[in-house]
């Protein structure tokens, strides 16, 4: 949970994506009312709703990626399904609970990662214990021990190869379905290593490796140790309930339009098997019953065809806030490839960087490569900021083959560079269709 104010929310998100305004807004209001709800009193905490969200727009202008650095800002369970997934061949109604168990599944190892960070300096400590009395051996004195513990910390015994044992992770026992098992799909699943690893204090095997590897795979274990998993499934549990998002991508797809029939009575279905969860329900998984009375759900589609109206209306009182995210322009894709943290001339430069090619990208260079992905999108298929990555990987591919051969070298990305690595291949739609 987060207690930035909308403002600083939508700051942030300004950091990795260019433009939509309104959505950030919106998200950034849903995030702030748990934080608000958390301030009420117990009674009327539990009548207030999240403020789910329907996000309008073009594939590709930035609706997953909002909702997934919005989730990493709160640092709230988050998982990403697409509706048209439950109108497959084989899918039956209750399978949308499965959207509620994967959550878990996916909190269960963030929760995990985070308690991890926070226990980390105690299981350092045992980390290092236990390759002192691998190098200087169970009944060393404690001046020897002290010795190399000096040693270590110092880096000099880095290269040292030590035998240790280790937890074996691997699961030759593999799953193990319980047949009769009523709820189908993972409720009758019983991971058998887990079963028995825990039963029997855990198999160990015995490896080799140096010192510096060994460091991170026992801070690892040594925080493991120091978790105890029923405290990590609770925290887990608690923070899909309280903060948990999900983004329902392709909802416009399910949408039941009054002039057809026949394959949209599935589709139907489908927004009817989603609405419990949405409104609130109770999923059982493996771990422990899920209310979803509190999960924010964003619902996301194109909506070129069927209208926000064409969903049931149960449906639509339940995705109060709309927003449009627009089109993306050339101007934008000039700010996406150079004003993000994540940008794709950043990520190119760092790249090339490892292999000792000093990269740069003059402002023609840029526009070009922005007026071409702009230009495909207009000639091909508009798929959004996406294309920015078909055509770096274009215009990049023989650097990146060529780039070990060439360390020490400056390579300036401009107009000509461009125009060179791509060739014809921007200027014709039939070519670029397959290669761009
Ligand atoms: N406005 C933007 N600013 C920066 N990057 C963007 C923007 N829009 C999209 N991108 C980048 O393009 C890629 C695709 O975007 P995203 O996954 O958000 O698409 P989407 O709108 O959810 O489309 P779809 O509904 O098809 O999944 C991401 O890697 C994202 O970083």
């Amino acid at each position: 949970m987060t207690d930035l104010t909308p403002r600083e929310i939508v700051s942030e998100l300004d950091r990795f994506i260019i433009g939509q305004k309104e959505a950030k807004r919106a998200v950034a209001v849903a995030l702030r009312s748990r934080w608000r709800r958390k301030q009420l009193d117990d009674d009327l905490r539990d009548e207030v709703y999240p403020k789910n969200i329907l996000m309008i727009g073009p594939t590709g202008v930035g609706k997953t990626e909002i909702s997934r650095r919005l989730a990493k800002l709160a640092r709230a369970p988050f998982i990403k399904v697409e509706a048209t997934k439950f109108t497959e061949v084989g899918y039956v109604g209750r399978d949308v609970e499965q959207i509620i168990r994967d959550l878990v599944d996916s909190a269960i190892a963030q929760t995990r990662e985070y308690m991890r960070e926070d226990v980390k300096a105690n299981a350092h400590k045992a980390a290092e214990d236990r390759v002192v009395e691998a190098i200087a051996g169970s009944d060393a004195r404690e001046a020897t021990r002290e010795m190399f513990r000096k040693k270590l910390k110092a880096g000099e015994l880095d290269d040292t190869v030590i035998e240790l044992d280790v937890a074996d992770t691997s699961n030759p026992m593999g799953m193990f379905e319980i047949p009769g098992q009523p709820g189908g799909g993972n409720m009758g699943m019983l991971n058998l290593g887990d079963l028995f690893g825990k039963a029997m204090g855990g198999r160990t095997t015995r490896k080799k490796m140096t010192v510096a590897e060994s460091y991170e795979v026992l801070i690892g274990e040594e925080a493991d140790k120091l978790l105890d998993d029923e405290t990590v499934t609770r925290t887990a549990l608690d923070s899909v309930e309280q903060n948990g998002i999900v983004f329902l991508d392709e909802i416009d797809k399910v949408c039941a339009r009054q002039e057809t029939r026949g394959g949209d009575v599935s589709r139907e279905g489908v927004q009817r098997d989603l609405l419990p969860l949405i409104e609130g329900t109770t999923v059982s998984t493996k771990h422990g019953p899920v209310k979803t009375d509190h999960i924010l759900f964003i619902a996301s589609g194109a909506f070129h065809i069927a209208k926000p109206s064409d969903l049931l209306p149960e449906l639509q009182g339940r995705l109060p806030i709309r927003v449009n995210l627009r089109a993306l322009t050339e101007e934008d894709f000039v700010r996406i490839l150079t004003e993000t943290d994540n940008a794709l001339t950043r990520q190119y430069t760092a790249l090339m960087g490892t292999e000792k090619v000093e990269v740069s990208f003059t402002k023609d260079g840029i526009a070009a490569l922005a007026k071409i992905a702009a230009e495909v999108n207009q000639t091909v298929e508009n798929i959004g900021a996406r294309r920015l990555y078909t055509v770096m990987e274009r215009v990049f591919e023989e650097l990146s083959f060529t780039a070990p051969d060439r360390s020490g070298e400056a390579v300036t990305v401009d107009a000509s560079f461009v125009k060179k690595n791509l060739g014809e291949l921007g200027r014709s739609a039939d070519v670029s269709r397959y290669v761009l």
